[in-house]
């Protein structure tokens, strides 16, 4: 049998949060209030290792306790491979639990051989309120069979022990949310003002197992706990791609939220603002296919400056073909842009792909070098395709699966594009006077994109290049974006 040490539960703790199965942002709940933290314990299946590890824990726990049954029964559907681990493990007969009836047949809810007075042992991946424990606890019970206990892997601490005791249930969790906070605190992956919000927002939160709230309030929904509210520093430590991490960092360091967009044709031309630009901006956004007298000269100047100034480089190819293609756009050709850009921009028009197609062009020297992607979920042109699901869809390929280390953010012109705050949003069309230019260009002002949009980075382009003191522009776009920002977090 394998026995819990507290290293063992902190190392399955971290392990749980480098694999995406909790998170912390701004989530919708089935009860209907956003939540700072969002546990998505489905995934755990990708990751067998995972899998055995939490299976041996709650077997581990079971024994410990002495919960003795004559069978399991997990919560369908997360808990259920979670069940049939702990019954092959305990040789403890499973019963499942059908969603519905069959329409058919025996029309019967509970699966698996058993007589009424049978005891059974839940097991429960996630508890928020403890609904969905009873109403498996109901469907057993229906049956004659009789529930006294529930293993659980985590303990969202909103009230489920409460909940479920009131049915005669003990519940009995591996994690509680504050086991969870504080390991993460104390291995340096969250700050302590993230421990201290989501615990005021538990605090606040409390559930009834019918949805409603203890003290009946819904209006405490913590929009203080959205991604625009927190701050550039917090935001760094919860970024997933070493690249956000490094760009949110720099944008402290150098107080910067502006991207200049150097949409020029002549590289000495290019190289001349981003020498006058480079103190106050933390991108210099390119189009390398404009420029007319492109050489490896012109890179290495570029990224000399890059280094010199302290900004990032992103080239806005806008990758939108097959994995194979876009893998040989990114590494080869002319531009050879793995080389040198830190980050690209890509539709996700062809799904996934696109993400694993550049990062396989990275081999060789590149195999080493810190490299991501801003994914295009909206765009800034007037009558542009783009619609909610695409929207949705972007913000999937850019939050869930294997890649999520290479994706540093989101171009995009709302706040609710996305809610993970370990993500950049990127804005572009961003001018001192809103409006439209002649080929449906739309502006909107610094304050605008950042106070009411979300943008975390402005992108401006014309508005700096068409100055009369591209200097003295960049100066004003720097300090309005920035102060937009400071006004954002403070309020
Ligand atoms: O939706 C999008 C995506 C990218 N862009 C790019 O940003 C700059 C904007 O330049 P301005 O001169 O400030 O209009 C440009 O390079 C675009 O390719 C965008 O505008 N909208």
């Amino acid at each position: 049998m394998v026995t819990k040490t507290t290293d063992q539960m902190k190392a399955l703790a971290l392990k749980l949060y480098e694999i995406n199965a909790f998170k912390f942002g701004d989530f919708k709940m089935k009860v209907g209030i956003n939540s700072p933290v969002y546990f998505d314990l489905r995934v755990i299946v990708s990751y067998p290792d995972v899998m055995q590890t939490v299976s041996d824990l709650l077997v581990s726990h079971i024994k410990e306790l002495e919960l003795s049954s004559k069978h399991v029964c997990g919560v369908p559907y997360t808990a259920l491979p979670l069940a049939t681990i702990v019954s092959v493990q305990q040789h403890t007969p499973m019963l499942v639990r059908r969603k519905e009836a069959k329409a058919y047949g025996t029309k019967k809810l509970i699966e698996g051989i058993y007589q009424a007075g049978d005891t059974c042992l839940i097991v429960e991946d996630v508890v928020t309120s403890g609904s969905s424990i009873l109403e498996t606890v109901r469907d057993l019970q229906s049956e004659g069979i009789v529930v006294t206990d529930a293993v659980v892997v985590v303990d969202r601490e909103q009230g489920g022990v409460a909940n479920i005791a009131k049915h005669g249930v003990r519940m009995h969790s591996l994690f509680t949310l504050s086991f969870l906070l504080n390991t993460l605190h104390e291995e340096g992956r969250i700050e302590r003002s993230t421990v201290d919000a989501v615990a005021k927002y538990i605090a606040a939160v409390q559930i009834n197992s019918d949805g409603s709230f203890i003290g009946g309030d819904k209006t405490v929904a913590p929009n203080e706990f959205s991604r625009t509210k927190l701050t550039y520093e917090s935001r760094a430590n919860l970024a997933k791609s070493p690249l956000a991490k490094r760009l949110f960092n720099l944008m402290v360091a150098k107080q910067t939220n502006l991207c200049v967009a150097a949409d020029l044709t002549k590289a000495d031309a290019i190289l001349d603002v981003a020498d006058k630009c480079g103190p106050y901006i933390c991108l210099l956004k390119t189009h390398v296919d404009i420029v007319e007298d492109f050489s490896e000269n012109f890179v290495v100047n570029l990224q000399e400056l890059a280094k010199r100034h302290n900004f990032l480089l992103l080239e806005d190819r806008k990758f939108a073909d097959i994995g194979n293609t876009v893998s040989l756009q990114y590494g080869q050709g002319l531009y050879k842009i793995a080389n040198w850009a830190d980050l690209v921009t890509a539709h996700t028009l062809p799904g996934r792909s696109i993400v694993q197609g550049l990062k396989a062009a990275l081999t060789g020297d590149n195999a080493t070098k810190e490299r991501g992607v801003f994914l295009l979920a909206e765009m800034s042109a007037s009558g542009n395709l783009i619609d909610d699901k695409y929207k949705e869809t972007s913000n999937k390929i850019a939050t869930e699966g294997g890649d999520v280390d290479y994706v540093a953010g989101i171009v995009c012109q709302s706040a609710s594009c996305f809610a993970f705050p370990g993500l950049i949003q990127l804005t572009p069309g961003v001018k001192i006077n809103e409006g439209v230019d002649k080929l449906g260009q739309q502006y909107q002002t610094p304050e605008h994109v950042v106070k009411e949009r979300g943008a975390d980075i402005g992108v401006v382009g014309r508005g700096i290049l068409e100055a009369a003191s591209v200097e003295k522009a960049a100066v004003t776009y720097r300090d309005r974006l920035w102060a937009a920002y400071l006004e954002r977090v403070a309020k």
